[in-house]
């Protein structure tokens, strides 16, 4: 119940002078009500049935109830509207902030779950608020009626309502526990559906495979979401017939037990039996409410366990603060990153401790076998990862998560899972203009690609070609360092000569700090370092020059304790 408190809380934070006004009129619409119920109730028992101050008292309660009744619902359908577009802003925002290993950690399948599914069950709850709200003030405007018909009678029903709410919270928990189940599969189903998009060529080619895959672990999947659906929705029922039995055990008590024990008179007892009538809807509104608004607590749970805070909105630091200018020197000291352990006994991955600096105006290559750890270097250098010992300056500037953003912003990538997006964002306009005909000359893909309106004019090329073009939208980006990890691996030759011949040269001519993570060892000479990886250490550092006169014969530095440029 806490947890659901906490719920309704969030979704109405930022409403302050609206959720005044969804309450007044919330308020009045439950009090009309009540007067309406009131008036009734008297024409019923036969008094007032000529006066006219009773009619027009009907006549004044059910305009002001019907006008009440439409304003709340409508500040309530324009305030659930609003919260719902922040909802997904927000969710996007806070995606893009979070730190880059909690959202590797979770994987893209439950991101997209959170972004589709826990919002669209936010969205629902929300949706759900206009009623939730009208039928709260309906009955509690009922209970202050029935408070004033007898009090006696009203502390009896309270005390038997509150008993009957205590079985209920503890059948609400269940549902609760089962609808967390719920979103659990609906997760693993999501990453059968990513790897069923993303495998479809494998898939299509192996009928073996693909077989197994639908009819087991997308079945088992989809039967599990299943089973979990009809556990809640069962437990739902049993907590639904729950307060059926309550609700007509007290109206039952109150019509059989209470004349004996209360000295209640007529009209209290019309009255009573009527307004608990009336309640009926409003109740059974709220109850329906129930799986909505526990879904919406499961999603809330959920967006919060990725990492994502929604209710504390505080930016990423450094993120305002422009890039230094002049030249610049990253440096590692005793930096060191490792992945969490599985627990299981597989020893989790360390890199580091790295001492190492890269300067403006340098070309590092890095190299190393598979797994040892080039792409996690990568990661730690851009400020993707922080380091979990040790330090990375700039500048002699510690990055830490209230600089992390603002250090980010001296690096261009093109990573070797690298996402090219079709519009140039954020780019400078002028140097688009300036500088995009001439780089896709340099990367000979001008005949295939033109940039028009801030975007190129197609994406859907071989993926070479379009590896020259996450690399042309880099060069643009004319950032302090540039980072490349395996770019020329699947380039022709004559690429290759482009890239490190004409283009690393003239990025390190402009001044840039670049670092290229290859096995290209023909071309090292143009480097000025080259530092092997191995099992996450730097175990060679040589010079770029010494390295392609042929990397075993090269003669070796030290192993690296600190090696600056
Ligand atoms: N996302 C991850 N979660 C946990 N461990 C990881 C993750 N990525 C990499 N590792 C671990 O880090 C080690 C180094 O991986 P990394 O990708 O940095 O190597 P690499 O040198 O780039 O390899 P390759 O040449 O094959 O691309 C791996 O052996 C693996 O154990």
């Amino acid at each position: 119940m806490m947890k659901l408190y906490r719920f309704l809380l969030f979704l109405l934070r930022d409403a302050r002078a609206m959720m005044v006004l969804m309450v007044l009129t919330g308020l009045l619409a439950g009090l009309s009500s009540v007067g309406l119920l009131a008036v009734i109730n008297k024409l019923i028992n036969g008094a007032g049935t000529t006066s006219e101050g009773f009619a027009l008292a009907f006549i004044g309660l059910a305009m002001l109830k019907v006008s009440s009744n439409y304003l709340s619902q409508l500040l309530l359908v324009t305030f659930a509207q609003k919260t719902i577009l922040k909802l997904g802003m927000d969710l996007c925002w806070k995606v893009v902030r979070a730190p880059y290993r909690t959202l590797e950690r979770r994987g893209p399948h439950e991101i997209l779950a959170t972004l589709t599914d826990d919002t669209n069950a936010m969205a629902w709850a929300v949706n759900g608020l206009p009623g939730l709200a009208i039928n709260v003030a309906i009955l509690a405007g009922c209970s202050l009626y029935l408070a004033w018909l007898s009090w006696q009678a009203f502390l009896g029903v309270v005390v038997l309502a509150v008993l009957g709410l205590l079985g209920y919270r503890q059948l609400y928990q269940r549902v609760l526990q089962s609808s967390l189940a719920v979103r659990e599969s609906k997760g693993v189903l999501f990453e059968h559906f990513r790897s069923l998009t993303e495998g479809m060529k494998e898939l299509m080619l192996h009928r073996g495979r693909r077989d197994t895959f639908v009819e087991q672990d997308i079945r088992q999947a989809a039967e599990a979401l299943r089973r979990h659906n009809l556990i809640t929705t069962t437990q739902y029922l049993t907590t639904d017939s729950w307060t059926q039995v309550l609700f007509y055990g007290l109206i039952g008590v109150i019509l059989l037990l209470f004349p004996r024990l209360l000295s209640l008179s007529g009209e209290s007892l019309t009255g009573y039996a009527f307004a608990m009538l009336y309640m009926i809807g409003p109740m059974w509104g709220l109850l329906g409410m129930v799986p909505t608004l526990s879904r919406g607590q499961v999603a809330l749970e959920k967006i919060e366990s990725l990492g994502l805070a929604l209710d504390e909105g505080t930016r990423e630091g450094g993120a305002e603060r422009p890039v230094a200018q002049g030249s610049h020197c990253v440096e590692f000291s005793q930096a060191v990153f490792a992945y969490e352990s599985k627990g299981d006994d597989e020893r989790p991955f360390n890199l580091g401790p790295l001492d190492l600096s890269i300067r403006s105006g340098e070309l590092v290559f890095i190299i190393g076998g598979n797994g040892s750890g080039k792409s996690t270097f990568v990661k730690l250098l851009t400020g993707l990862y922080l380091p979990h010992q040790g330090q990375v300056t700039l500048n002699g500037e510690a990055i830490v998560p209230a600089t992390q953003d603002w250090y980010r912003q001296h690096f261009a990538a093109v990573f070797s899972d690298f996402y090219l997006f079709k519009k140039l964002l954020g780019l400078d306009p002028s140097l688009v203009a300036s500088q995009a005909d001439g780089w896709l000359k340099t990367l000979r893909i001008n005949h295939k690609v033109t940039i028009q309106d801030g975007e190129y004019s197609t994406i859907n090329l071989s993926q070479g070609q379009r590896k020259r073009l996450a690399l042309v939208t880099a060069m643009l980006e004319d950032r302090p360092f540039y980072v490349f990890d395996e770019w020329a691996a699947d380039q022709d030759p004559q690429y290759k000569d482009v890239f490190y011949g004409e283009l690393l040269p003239e990025l390190r001519a402009r001044g840039k700090g670049v670092i290229v993570v290859t096995h290209d060892d023909r071309y090292f000479h143009v480097g000025d370092r080259v530092l092997k990886l191995d099992d996450g250490r730097v175990v060679e550092a040589s010079s770029g020059s010494a390295f392609s006169a042929g990397f075993r014969a090269a003669p070796m530095l030290k192993p690296v304790a600190r090696s600056s440029g």
